[in-house]
């Protein structure tokens, strides 16, 4: 698919979305949660947020796709998880999981590593360390963020082959890979790391676009929606917390008139 095409698909992907409203199983963290629930209604589809084991299997039962996120991992929270990947996987629901800080405790890798047990995950999405060093790539992190990630390209690719799904790395350059090819993507803006849950919030559009079309595509086109909102958000802000809102307000307006983005271009890598 060329780039042409492919905005095709991606405007035709959120027009669906607000057509169609999925609803998004989040299991996710306390610092991004209301973020994303907001975010998840801007862009027309449906949050709910949960994380107790003894509604997760109703909750997949109902829902358009599932996001799990660890980010800030409790006992109850981590047993919902897997009953929510069990039953995703069995009922064939669409699942996200975003690996937040995996490297940086044993914990976290630990728990990533079962819960990619259940083959639930149709796109791993994390930032270009966490990818980095799921694909046996060197890496450093500092808690849940990327500090570098020099072969994170080649590690999505590594991701995808070795999980059999879509591996998202997030950074100044985004790397998407299917296991054949890696797209790689520079847009967006520095401010984008100043917010807390950006990388969350990736998560969120991806999961509402894996109701609606494949995980690739739903990948490739909520990076480039992301990359576009916050270029033009940046350009109304004098700082991150006048960003946050205007990225909110541009993603509102973006999804209601795809036409009007002007989406940034992926390159497809040899690697
Ligand atoms: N320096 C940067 N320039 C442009 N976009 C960036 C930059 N850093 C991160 N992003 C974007 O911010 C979002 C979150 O990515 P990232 O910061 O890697 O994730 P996380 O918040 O999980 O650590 C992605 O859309 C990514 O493209
Ligand atoms: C700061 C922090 N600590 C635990 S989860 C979290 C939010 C991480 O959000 P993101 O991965 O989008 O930066
Ligand atoms: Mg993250």
């Amino acid at each position: 698919m060329d780039n042409l095409e492919l905005e095709t698909r991606f405007a035709d992907v959120f027009n669906n979305l607000l057509q169609h409203k999925p609803l998004i199983y989040h299991m996710t963290n306390m610092v991004a949660i209301s973020g994303q629930a907001h975010l998840a209604l801007a862009i027309g589809a449906s949050p709910v947020m949960s994380l107790y084991p003894g509604e997760a299997a109703e909750l997949v039962a109902v829902s358009d796709s599932l996001l799990v996120n660890i980010g800030t991992p409790t006992r109850e929270g981590i047993e919902a998880m897997f009953v929510a990947a069990r039953e995703a996987r069995e009922l064939g629901r669409p699942a996200l999981i975003d690996p937040v800080g995996y490297g940086a405790t044993n914990m976290r890798t630990d728990l990533v590593e079962r819960l990619l047990d259940t083959k639930a995950f149709g796109v791993i999405k994390g930032n270009g360390a966490e990818i980095s060093l799921l694909g046996g790539e060197g890496a450093q992190v500092r808690g849940v963020d990327s500090a570098d990630s020099p072969r994170a390209a080649l590690a999505a690719k590594t991701v995808s082959r070795k999980y059999n799904c879509i591996a998202v790395a997030t950074g100044p350059i985004d790397y998407v890979s299917d296991g054949r090819d890696v797209f790689a993507l520079e847009s967006g803006h520095e401010w984008l790391s100043l917010i807390s849950g950006s990388g969350c919030y990736v998560g969120t559009i991806i999961a509402a676009c894996m109701a609606i079309t494949e995980p690739l595509v739903a990948a490739l086109a909520s990076l480039a929606l992301m990359g576009f909102v916050a270029e033009v958000a940046v350009k109304k802000s004098y700082g991150p917390g006048s960003f946050h809102c205007n990225l909110f307000d541009a993603l509102f307006a973006c999804v209601r008139n795809p036409s009007s983005i002007v989406f940034p271009k992926w390159q497809i890598l040899d690697l």
